[in-house]
């Protein structure tokens, strides 16, 4: 799968998310995430694991700053995007690519044109209103959806297609905005557990082909330890563990997660 995109990626220099010391709290004084520093580089893939209420999505929320941290930086290939706002901020986050559990597509759109919204921050306000993209968008687009198994539904509305197909057209979207971090939050939880497979797989081969690091928010540990490189554990707001799927043993899931019945 190499792509005019990936051999020209191959001559820039590497893409990288680094969040520094980011603290969030909702209320003053009652941080649900404390002093988070992690960095992910290149096309390695990084699964977030922990139990619910810990604040992954609050992480992913302050990585594409949907949500302002209380402290703390995130740097997007070198550039502090925490103190960004208005056009500087909008130009940002074209460099982040987002996933949805709920693939967030537009219903009523073709899967061609859904793709072609990842390219909506990068056309002019016209170009937009007319959804008018450049040939080499659709080109790119096609050979995109041609390599995810697509390519026979192209002009299919979104909402005919099955779940699967849907987020495998909500990652070829966030592909298409040539993001500088990809960022999926809970990709497969509304999904078949083949389904999930085929996902995480389509999920971690493109990152790799376009070199783009990938932080997924996951509530399953074994597919976590079967597609990423990294795993970093959360545990009421900070972080437990931090390495490679082999070393993640069970008493590193108890801290995670607490208890221990549940791992039998
Ligand atoms: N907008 C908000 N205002 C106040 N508190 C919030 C807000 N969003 C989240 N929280 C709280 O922050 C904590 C972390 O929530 P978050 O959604 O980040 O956890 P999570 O690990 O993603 O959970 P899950 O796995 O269930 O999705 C929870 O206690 C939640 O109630």
């Amino acid at each position: 799968m190499t792509t005019r995109t990936g051999n020209a990626l191959a001559a820039q220099p590497e893409r990288s998310l680094r969040v520094e010391h980011l603290v969030k709290a909702y209320q003053p004084g009652k941080p649900v995430l404390n002093d988070i520093s992690f960095e992910v580089r290149g096309q390695n893939s990084v699964a977030i694991i922990g139990p619910s209420g810990t604040g992954k999505s609050t992480l992913i929320r302050c990585v594409n700053k949907l949500i302002p941290p209380t402290s703390g930086a995130v740097f997007v290939s070198g550039e502090n995007i925490s103190r960004l706002s208005g056009r500087a901020l909008r130009h940002a986050r074209r460099k982040i690519g987002m996933v949805f559990q709920e693939f967030n597509l537009v219903e009523r759109l073709t899967v061609m044109e859904n793709v072609l919204c990842g390219r909506l921050g990068y056309v002019s306000v016209w170009q937009a209103w007319r959804r008018t993209y450049p040939q080499d968008d659709i080109d790119r687009a096609f050979a995109l959806l041609e390599s995810i198994g697509l390519a026979d539904f192209v002009h299919q509305r979104a909402d005919s297609l099955s779940g699967g197909q849907r987020q495998r057209v909500g990652i070829a979207r966030a592909i298409m905005q040539e993001p500088h971090v990809l960022l999926a939050d809970e990709p497969t939880s509304s999904l078949d557990p083949k389904t999930s497979v085929e996902i995480m797989e389509v999920l971690v081969q493109l990152s790799e082909v376009h070199r783009i690091p990938l932080i997924i928010n996951i509530h399953d540990v074994e597919l976590a330890r079967r597609f990423t490189s990294r795993i970093i554990g959360l545990s009421q707001g900070g972080i437990v563990f931090d390495g490679p799927p082999a070393e993640l043993s069970n008493d590193h899931l108890k801290t995670i997660y607490g208890g221990e019945a549940w791992l039998q």
